[in-house]
């Protein structure tokens, strides 16, 4: 699976039966709701991250990227322009791209 393939599955979602999908139930919620969602997912990694726990810490990043492509749909933010994004700062330095920021 890719992640266009997950956002595919989450868009195709978005009119589903709420009773039926946990996607089409959060994206019902509105972008606030799935923005918490993602925030404590997010939290979790972090726990498992700094535990060294590297299996919980799988399970929690894979619950963190369904749940920002989630984020993302409620906002109409399609996954291609945030790759676009990514595309556009490669082959630039963090750092350069840091330093070159106006003050
Ligand atoms: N990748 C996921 C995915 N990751 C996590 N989740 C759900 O997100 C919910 C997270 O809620 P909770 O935080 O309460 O559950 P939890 O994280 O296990 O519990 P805590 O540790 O947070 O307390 C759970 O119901 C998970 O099953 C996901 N639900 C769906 N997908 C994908 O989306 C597809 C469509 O799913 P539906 O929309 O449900 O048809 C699925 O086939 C998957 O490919």
């Amino acid at each position: 699976m890719t992640l266009d393939d997950l956002a595919a599955t989450i868009a195709a979602r978005k009119d589903a039966d709420p009773d039926t999908s946990w996607t089409a139930k959060l994206l019902a919620k509105g972008p606030a709701k799935c923005a918490e969602k993602f925030g404590e997912e997010a939290v979790e990694a972090i726990i498992e991250a700094v535990r060294g726990d590297r299996a919980a810490l799988t399970s929690e990043a894979a619950d963190t990227l369904y749940h920002l492509l989630v984020m993302l749909a409620a906002c109409d933010v399609p996954l291609s322009d945030v790759m676009a994004e990514l595309a556009r700062r490669q082959g630039t330095s963090g750092l350069t791209e840091k330093a070159s920021r106006q003050p």
